[in-house]
Order: C-alpha cells, then structure tokens, then sequence
C-alpha cells in the first residue's frame, strides 16, 4: 500500500508540478501529511481562509499545482483552459472521495444519488431531464406569490426589531427566509420556521454542510474516540435523519393525494411525480426523490442566504455609493408597490450587476472537484487518469490576468457586456452539471432585497468581524449584525 501510494505520489506530482519546491524534497518532507499542516498554519483563526491561500499559492505557482493532504493529492485548477477541460465538457465525472461523503456523512444516507451527487453521468443525466422543467422561468413565474409572502413574512418579523438598538444577525434571517422559500415553492410544505428562536431544519442544514468542510480538512474526526467528537457525530447523523425522514413524509404524502386523485399544489413535488408516472423505466423511486428533496434543500438554501449576506454586509461596509444607486433603481422600479411582480425582474439591472459582483468576489460555493477520467493538458500541464481535480471558482473570479482591478468591488464591470475573459465567471459552475437553481436564487435574491431595502435602513453594528469563513459554503463570518429603523421617506 505504501508503495502504491509512493507511485502515485510521484506520478501526480511529476505531472502538475507541485507547490513548494521541487518534486524530490517536497516527496521527502510531505510522505505522510503533504500540505495540511501548512494549509493548517495559514487558516488558523484571525489569518486566511482557504481560498485566499490558494490565490496566494496561484501568483507563485501558476494555474495548475499539486496539494498532498495526507494519502490524498488534489490538483488545484484555475484556469478558463481548465474550466473548459474539466467542467464545460461532461467528460471528467465528480470525484468520488468528495461527493460519495455527500452521499453519505457518516455513513448516514445524506443527498444520496440526488442531482448534486450523481457521479454516473448517463443516471444523473436522465434525473436532470426529469427535474430541469420544474426550474424553468415559465414555472417561476408562477412561483412569484410564494417568493414574495415568503419575504414578507421575514419582513414582519424584522419590523418588530425595528427600533435603532435591537441587534439582528442578517445570516440568521435570511436562513430561514431562504429554506421557507424552498419549501413552499418546490414541496408546498409548512416548515413554520418563520418563528424566533432556532429551528431544527436551519440547524440540520448548517451542522451537515459545517461537517462535509470539516471532515475534508480533519478525517481523523471521523474515528477519533473523544467523546465531545462523538456527540458530535451523532448530532450530524441526527441532522441527516431529520431532513430524509422529513422529505419522505412530505413526499409519501403527496404520493397517496395524488394516487387517490386529490387537488393538489402545483409544484415541484407534483411535477416530478407526474413526470416519473410517465416513464417507463425505474431510475427514480421514493428514495431518488427524497435525495433530491434534501438536495434541494441544502444546496438552495445556506448558498442564496450567504450571498444576500455576503453583500449586504459589502454594501454597508465599504459601498455607499453602490448601496444609493441601488436604492434609487429599486424606489423607481418597485415604487410604493408591496409585491415583487415578475417583469420587474429584468429592469433590476443594476441589482443584477451587484448581486453578480458579489458573486464573483463572495462565491457561495468555492469548486467544484472532479476525477479525470483520462490523462489531459491543461495550461500545458499533463493531468495524469485518476487524478483529483479542484477547480477553484473562488480564486478564478479574483485573478487580475481576468478581471481588471480583480479585487475591487465594482458592478459596473456588469453593466457591460462581455468585460470580463470567457470561463471566469462561474459562480453557478458550468457546462451540463451546472447549478439547476440558477434561475430561482437570483430571483428570490431580487425579491428580498427590494423587500429588505424597500422597508428599512440599515445600521452596522461596530466591532464585528468582516471576514469570511469557508467550512463548507462561504459566508461571513459575523453574519452581518445590524440594527434597522424603517425606511425614511
Ligand atoms: C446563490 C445561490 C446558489 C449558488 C451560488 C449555487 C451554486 C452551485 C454550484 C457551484 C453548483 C455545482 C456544484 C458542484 O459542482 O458540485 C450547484 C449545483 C446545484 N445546485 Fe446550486 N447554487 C445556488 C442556489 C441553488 C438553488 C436555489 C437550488 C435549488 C432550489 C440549487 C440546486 C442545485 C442543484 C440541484 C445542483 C446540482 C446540479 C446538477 O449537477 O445537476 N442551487 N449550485
């Protein structure tokens, strides 16, 4: 074993070159930890997050370089060649060590073979046609009352804080706000999370996404005897139990009501079911539908909350002027109405251009992995079979080489078409196994934020942190704590 992992050691690096010196001293010094302890090192609280690390290691190392964490090497990729080699084309499936432990988090079934997960491209390929109409434009339309009382609800409750002194943790609000949405537009259940205090389903989110970041930096976790690590285990087990047991009771539910012929919402659930009574073959039972219920569910929620988050906290911090153009454009094109109205939704352009902004610069979603398949070239580098592959989408957004001035915050770069090099801007991912929810999060990010800025203004409150964490999806760290008065006329 020690020999093969020798072998592949010394093949991964020979090929991509490996950071930190030459082949031969890195292979002596990195055999058993590689690059963790100095990745350890770097991400110690108050100092970098992982993916300012890598920015660090890019300017110094190129596009393509080698990690070693432990038996495993990954091949750091931020490139558009490797955008296009690796994502745009459907030939590199996911990587097995990262999505089999989103299958299942401690051996606890978790998003299963959901969309997200699917490694086998013929199986995920046949998923996604059934599931992709229930995120056209034509059915979000209809979804519009959902993202709009949604939104209001969080706006009642944030009314009775209103008062210039009660501190509010904004990631906290839209995290509930954001699995309400989920709930109601694609399943029509009542989740009754729109309450102060915890919720176990906010919970069950943040615990089993803050485990998948965690157990990639600390595998160890997995088996260490420490009793505080086992009641930590089994907090994440219970959270993967909440959330099935959860989407199996909606949707059996909603099987029965459709078999006996009841009326029922028109959502995603009833059009998956009645699209899956149309097929002739048996690639999505109950159990396919309850991965893709806790899919959606994880992937479309923590990810549209932290860059709401993300921005607001940008705006407040350091964009005055950013923050005034954007109020003046959501007074004109909203006005004194109370709802959100579909065809508003494209005169929002210069909210369009922030929200991209802070994608770029604020990538809820850092990369995404794959295993090549085959040996490839990318940047001139060769990428042996087998290899694992992390195309940072985080550190190819902030490259001066693709954006000019990369690092400062400037949605005007928005405004105009095509400013920016093709296969930069990925926030979303690309090619076939791009984000299904693209449409629906800018959305229901539209919505809340012509609700938040239409009701209130917003004051940051002094001594928080604005620095990011990435243990799982990137967010702030402090979840933007503010206070608000309602809005001045
Ligand atoms: C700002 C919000 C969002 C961001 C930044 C985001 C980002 C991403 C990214 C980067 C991927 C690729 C993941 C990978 O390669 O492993 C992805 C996939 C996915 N996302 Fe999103 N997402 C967002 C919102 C949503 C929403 C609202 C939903 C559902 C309602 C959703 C559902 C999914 C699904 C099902 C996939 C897997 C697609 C497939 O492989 O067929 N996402 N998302």
């Amino acid at each position: 074993m020690g020999a093969a992992h020798l072998q592949r050691l010394s093949e991964v690096s020979s090929s991509a070159g490996s950071k930190g010196g030459t082949v031969s001293m890195n292979f002596i010094f990195c055999f058993f930890s590689g690059h963790a302890m100095a990745v350890r090192d770097a991400l110690s609280p108050g100092k970098l997050i992982f993916g300012d690390l890598i920015c660090q290691w890019r300017q110094e190392h190129g596009p393509v370089f080698v990690l070693f964490f432990f038996a495993r090497s990954m091949i750091i990729v931020s490139s558009p060649d490797g955008v296009k080699e690796l994502i745009v084309q459907a030939k590199h499936p996911k990587d097995s060590g990262t999505y089999t432990r989103i299958q299942r988090l401690l051996g606890e079934r978790y998003m299963g073979t959901g969309l997200v997960s699917e490694r086998d491209h013929s199986t995920w390929a046949i998923r996604r046609a059934i599931v992709d109409p229930a995120f056209h434009r034509k059915y979000l339309k209809q979804s519009m009352t959902q993202f709009n009382s949604s939104s209001d609800l969080m706006i009642q409750r944030l009314q009775s804080k209103a008062d210039g002194a009660t501190q509010v943790t904004l990631l906290d609000e839209l995290n509930k706000v954001t699995l309400d949405v989920i709930a109601k537009v694609s399943f029509s259940c009542e989740l009754d999370i729109m309450v102060d205090g915890l919720s176990p389903f906010t919970d069950a989110v943040r615990v089993t996404l803050d485990a998948l970041g965690n157990l990639s930096r600390a595998p160890w976790f997995e088996y260490s005897p420490v009793k505080a690590d086992r009641d930590k285990r089994k907090q994440i087990r219970d959270s993967c139990k909440l959330l099935r047991q959860f989407g199996e009771k909606c949707i059996r539910e909603r099987l029965a009501a459709v078999q006996r012929g009841d009326e029922v919402p028109a959502d995603s659930l009833t059009y998956i079911i009645n699209a899956t009574g149309q097929l002739t073959h048996d690639c999505y039972s109950v159990e396919n539908m309850v991965d893709d219920f806790v899919t959606f569910f994880v992937a479309g929620q923590e990810t549209t909350a932290n860059l709401l988050t993300s921005c607001m906290l940008e705006l407040f911090h350091n964009q005055p002027e950013v923050l005034y153009r954007l109020k003046n454009e959501v007074e004109s094109v909203i006005g004194d109405k109370s709802d959100v109205a579909f065809e508003d939704l494209p005169k929002l352009e210069y909210m369009a251009a922030v929200l991209k902004e802070s994608l770029r610069l604020f990538p809820p979603a850092g990369g995404t992995v794959r295993q090549t398949a085959e040996e490839c070239y990318i940047n001139g580098q060769r990428i042996p079979a087998g290899a694992t592959t992390l195309v940072s989408i985080y550190v190819i957004g902030r490259m001066e080489e693709h954006y000019k001035d990369a690092t400062v915050f400037d949605p005007d770069r928005f405004m105009q078409q095509d400013e920016h090099v093709l296969f930069t801007f990925l926030p979303f991912s690309l090619g076939p196994r791009m984000c299904i929810g693209k449409n629906f999060a800018l959305i229901e990010a539209k919505v809340l934020l012509c609700k938040l800025l239409t009701n209130f203004d917003f004051s940051l409150v002094p001594d928080q942190s604005f620095d990011m964490a990435t243990i799982g999806t990137l967010r702030p760290k402090d979840g933007c704590k503010v206070t608000l008065k309602p809005k001045s006329t």
